[in-house]
């Protein structure tokens, strides 16, 4: 298995090469050469295994051998080791066309810990392998900075910076990333929202010599081995819920932003899970809801929501996506791309419209929708959803099919992350010990404008 651009100007690389480089070089998103599939009889008799047994399976697709077999076993268990659930993502039924799995058991109570704790791992992994230096630089709206800080804290040969946009992370999210004071841990808080923040890194990535020399590494889902343990999630889904449950295949409603969560279901549908319906549920950022509907991709003003990781306009994996749906044809993606950089917008003709409906739905979930949605579901169901979660909720009450069959919503973070929300409904929460005892701890970050130089002198002087 070797890995390519969406853009077509990254000659074939290996799985740790892949993994390395992040970006792809000419710009473009890395993606296998090949997805591998797995047949229905192979997906079956996977059904017992446990998500770390399963997480084996896949990752073993697509790592070449290049990752020996014991090695690659203990990582994982290591990864999951501080998961607090037994069945480290629980799924929990609510009615019988509805259930809900948790991926918040991690660390740092967001569904990035899936990926992250493994990626944390692997990166520390190959720097005493293969003797890399590993320095880190992510952007984040609130919950990947946090799990990839806590994935790498204190590891030996890694550096990691994270830019988030001030004020705009929840007071949890920016704790968890402030409070650590391991010296290999440097958090820029930038004036500007996420956007201005991914944005800036992306041009760092793509700045080659900047790149090089600072040996820069991804832990965004601009880095596919997050897309490929996040598939992972919609297998041991469809494995959990019982046989006649999933016997018609599954559907699943899962709160995006950076369309890496659905992008992560889309590799799994097309390896092999019988997905019927993925539904994307975003907030009132809903530049995605407005591609899928309108077949118009086009930012619009930014706005500030209760579900502020989901804050973002534009979505990285939008171009896998792109990559996809255009046939594999990376001179055609690196045109679109390219007019969307001049332009502004990519328009997409009523035909394409229409095959772009056939593979996602979408709704886009307003603010008082939001709040609304997580009152009902606690007074119905006793289940208190936190504000992600609740959008891929309301997005399934309004926008699920109804002959879709088995549901399952995705629920990326633990309402404590989210504590501004659920107060405005008069709801109190017990925080986990976890959670509470950041409130004593000093913080750590420097404030920073939006600008490419000023960061990048910042980390001139972090990164050796
Ligand atoms: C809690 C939570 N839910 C959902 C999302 C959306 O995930 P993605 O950006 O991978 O689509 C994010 C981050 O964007 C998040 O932090
Ligand atoms: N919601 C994310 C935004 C960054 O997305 P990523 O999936 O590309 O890391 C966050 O919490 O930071």
């Amino acid at each position: 298995m070797k890995y390519i651009s969406t853009r077509g100007r990254v000659a074939p690389i290996g799985f740790i090469d892949m993994f390395l480089m992040g970006l792809g070089e000419d710009g473009g998103l890395i993606v296998p050469e090949t997805i591998p599939t797995v047949s229905q009889e192979r997906l079956e008799s996977w059904s017992g295994l446990s998500f770390q047994h399963l997480m084996f399976e896949i990752v073993s697709l697509y790592a070449n051998g290049e990752i020996p077999d014991a090695d690659l076993k203990k990582l994982i268990q290591d990864s999951y080791a501080g998961f607090t659930s037994p069945d480290v993502l629980p799924l929990t039924t609510l009615n019988d066309s509805l259930s809900v799995m948790e991926l918040f058991h991690g660390p740092t109570f967001a569904f990035k810990d899936v990926a992250l704790q493994l990626m944390g791992n692997l990166y520390a992994y190959v720097a005493k392998q293969r003797n890399e230096i590993i320095n880190i630089l992510g952007a984040t709206s609130g919950d990947t900075g946090a799990s990839a800080i806590s994935s790498v804290r204190g590891k030996d040969g890694i550096r990691i910076c994270i830019l988030h946009p001030n004020g705009k992370v929840s007071r949890v999210q920016e704790l968890q990333m402030t409070t650590v004071q391991d010296d290999n841990v440097l958090n820029l808080s930038v004036n500007g929202n996420f956007d201005d923040c991914q944005g800036i890194i992306k041009e760092l990535f793509a700045d080659l010599p900047f790149k090089s020399k600072y040996h820069l590494r991804a832990i965004n889902s601009i880095n596919f081995v997050r897309i490929l343990a996040q598939s992972v999630y919609y297998f041991y889904a469809y494995l959990q819920l019982p046989k006649e449950k999933r016997a018609n295949g599954v559907s699943f409603s899962i709160p995006t932003g950076n369309f890496g969560n659905i992008f992560s279901g889309m590799l799994a549908k097309k390896m092999g899970v019988p997905i019927n319906q993925l539904l994307l549920a975003t907030n009132e950022n809903n530049i995605l809801e407005r591609f899928i509907r309108e077949g118009v991709y086009k930012p619009e003003g930014f706005r500030m929501t209760h579900s502020p990781s989901m804050d973002i306009q534009v979505a990285s994996n939008f171009e896998r996506y792109l990559y996809y749906f255009l046939g594999e044809d990376a001179v055609e993606v690196s045109a679109r791309m390219e007019r969307f950089k001049s332009e502004g917008r990519l328009t997409f003709l009523p035909e394409e419209v229409a095959r772009i409906q056939r593979d996602l739905s979408a709704y886009g979930v307003g603010n008082d929708e939001c709040l609304q949605t997580i009152r009902s579901y606690k007074d119905e169901y006793g289940y208190l959803l936190d504000p992600h979660s609740a959008c891929g909720i309301a997005a399934y009450e309004r926008a699920g099919a109804p002959d879709a069959g088995t549901f399952v919503s995705l629920a990326t973070a633990h309402p404590a992350k989210f504590d501004e929300a659920i107060r405005l409904l008069g709801i109190e929460q017990q925080f986990p010990e976890r959670i509470q005892e950041l409130f004593d701890k000093p913080q750590r970050q420097t404030v920073v404008d939006n600008a490419k130089v000023e960061i990048a002198k910042q980390l001139e002087s972090f990164f050796v």
